[in-house]
């Protein structure tokens, strides 16, 4: 009989690499060395990994990557940085990249408070979005859920005066959670009531549209760092 602390390291490991498709190995292959890049427990140089300086928005948490490289599209004057754990969406991202021949996203396939705490500078960002960040959309799996005073105190750190934290989600417990942390911090300010509407630059993914399917509202959080 297994031992359940082998099965839960296997079920991390395969969620962590996924099921790779042909085309995300091929991209992954193809197009890896030049957008990915690797986790270094010291700073980046940010203009220096985009070769041109320019506003760096930080994105935790891409998935799949399709509305990251379509912000990226539309936006090619800014720099997207893209930090994801999951292999699959790390290759469908670069399929995306290679694809379309985008020059303005790199990743780094890590976790995210580690990159936040090691790899970048204080005040080195210009925005962060994240959006439909986890699962934990239950009350009781508050204290699992990425979105913390501790995260969103190490964020605001990251990002330069008047800069932005765009944060969305369809699970509204979630949400009131977001607004709660967000209007907490110190060096934040909203820029709306309390909901924002949905920036023009920020497509409707799929999660947006199953929450939509199943009656869900979705709610985006646009903040101001002072
Ligand atoms: C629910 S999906 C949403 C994907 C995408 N933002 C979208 O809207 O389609 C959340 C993603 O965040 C990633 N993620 C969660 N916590 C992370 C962390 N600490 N570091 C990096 N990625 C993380 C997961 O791997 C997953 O792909």
């Amino acid at each position: 009989m297994e031992h359940p602390n082998y099965m839960r390291r296997i079920r991390s490991f395969v969620l962590r690499q996924g099921h790779l498709s042909s085309g995300q190995e091929r991209a992954i292959a193809e197009f890896g060395e030049q957008f990915c890049i690797p986790y270094q427990a010291e700073v980046l140089d940010l203009n220096t990994a985009f070769a041109r300086t320019g506003p760096k928005i930080l994105e935790i948490g891409f998935g799949m990557g399709g509305p990251t490289a379509e912000i990226a599209s539309n936006k090619p004057e800014t720099d997207y940085l893209g930090v994801e754990v999951h292999t699959p969406g790390v290759g469908s991202l670069l399929k995306l990249l290679g694809e379309q021949g985008l020059q303005n996203v790199r990743i780094v396939q890590h976790d995210a408070v580690e990159v936040l705490e090691k790899m970048l500078a204080a005040d080195s960002l210009y925005g962060a979005h994240i959006f439909f960040p986890d699962p934990w959309h239950k009350k009781r799996h508050n204290k699992r859920r990425l979105i913390q005073p501790d995260l969103v105190k190490l964020l605001c750190s990251r990002i330069k005066s008047g800069g932005y934290v765009h944060l969305a989600t369809d699970w509204e417990d979630y949400a009131i959670q977001m607004l709660e942390v967000l209007s907490n911090e110190p060096t934040l300010q909203n820029t709306a009531e309390t909901y924002a509407e949905r920036p023009d630059y920020r497509p409707l993914t799929k999660f947006e549209n199953r929450g939509i399917k199943l009656g869900h509202g979705v709610w985006d959080l646009v903040f101001r760092k002072l």
